[in-house]
């Protein structure tokens, strides 16, 4: 069956007036594709799994198509419940549509794939946390979700339940579900994700599609995307000092900057302008395309939309 998620201008943040920690995102996961997501610690990876898994709603934008089914390994799991493995997995089997026994099998049976049959009748609070990783896998698994989504699922796994799960999120794709992951070990599945989004400065930076090709890794990954930073200055204020290498950089003489870096150094950037002394002002962050577009529209007189995102304080 043929679906997909949708987040139009998705933005995520965790009190009203603060940070954005995610802003302008757009970004479709269509059924029967493998998606990584990239990013720096705390740029916001787990944020954007926890709106693909449905347990955060986002703060603005829309986030549409959500399948029925979902199954989530989170960061962290909590592993200090009264139940034991089994009925844990069969509870969330149930939650997931099947019947008792068809839920209480599929516990047994995905438990056991992942190495954890011996102790499928402790208590989770008593399992080593290697264990409770298996049974936070196992619990996301059961009732096959049409849509999984995979934070740091292997870490702490034994490596025959790594290969497990390397194998079962192959299935899944073939099998036409979705799966999204984060996974700080860049060989894990290397050439299988259908497209790779880089998270930076709360947007996604790059977004890199895969073809069949590409699945047997021998396609180049696309051109690396350019960002344009827009800030405000004193007036006379030369170029800032330090910035990272391949930006592209212009100040007028009233102080107007306008500044283009690979995707991937623009946390960088952003730091740099925020740092300096005199201070500058960041107005927008956009992909240097569609500030350009932006720009050719503006000088045939027509319409220009609000920036993007907003990176600096104010
Ligand atoms: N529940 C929350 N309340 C307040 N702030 C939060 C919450 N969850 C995340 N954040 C903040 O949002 C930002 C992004 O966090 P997130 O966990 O999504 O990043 P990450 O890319 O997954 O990081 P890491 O690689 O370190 O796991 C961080 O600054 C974090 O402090």
């Amino acid at each position: 069956m043929s679906w997909a998620v949708t987040l139009d201008d998705v933005g995520r943040r965790y009190r009203a007036g603060g940070r954005w920690v995610l802003r302008g995102v757009d970004l479709e996961v269509r059924a029967g594709t493998l998606l990584r997501v990239e990013g720096g610690n705390g740029s916001g990876k787990s944020t954007l799994l926890r709106l693909l898994a449905g347990v955060e709603a986002p703060s603005a934008g829309r986030i549409r198509g959500l399948p029925g089914t979902r199954g989530y390994v989170p960061e962290r799991f909590p592993a200090a419940l009264p139940l034991t493995a089994a009925a844990y997995v069969t509870h969330l089997g149930r939650v997931r549509g099947l019947r008792g026994r068809a839920a209480a099998r599929e516990s047994t049976r995905w438990l056991e794939r992942l190495g954890a049959g011996p102790y499928a009748g402790t208590r989770m609070r008593e399992l080593s946390k290697g264990s409770s990783q298996k049974v936070a896998v196992a619990q996301a698994l059961v009732g096959r979700p049409a849509l999984l989504v995979l934070d740091e699922a292997w870490t702490g796994l034994d490596q025959s339940a790594r290969a497990v799960l390397d194998e079962v999120v192959r299935e899944r794709v073939a099998e036409g579900g979705a799966v999204v992951f984060v996974e700080h070990d860049p060989a894990r599945l290397a050439a299988a994700p259908d497209a790779v989004v880089r998270i930076a400065a709360g947007g996604l930076a790059e977004r890199a599609e895969r073809g069949p090709r590409a699945r047997a890794g021998t396609e180049p990954r696309p051109r690396t995307p350019r960002l344009r930073i827009e800030a405000r200055g004193t007036p006379g204020a030369g170029a800032p000092a330090g910035l990272p290498r391949g930006a592209r950089c212009r100040v007028t003489p009233e102080g107007v900057l306008s500044l283009t870096v690979p995707a991937a150094a623009s946390d960088a950037a952003l730091r740099t302008l925020l740092a300096a002394h005199p201070g500058w002002h960041v107005r927008s962050v956009r992909e240097e395309d569609a500030a350009r577009e932006e720009d050719a529209v503006q000088e045939r007189g027509g319409p220009v939309g609000p920036a993007r995102e907003e990176a600096g304080p104010g």
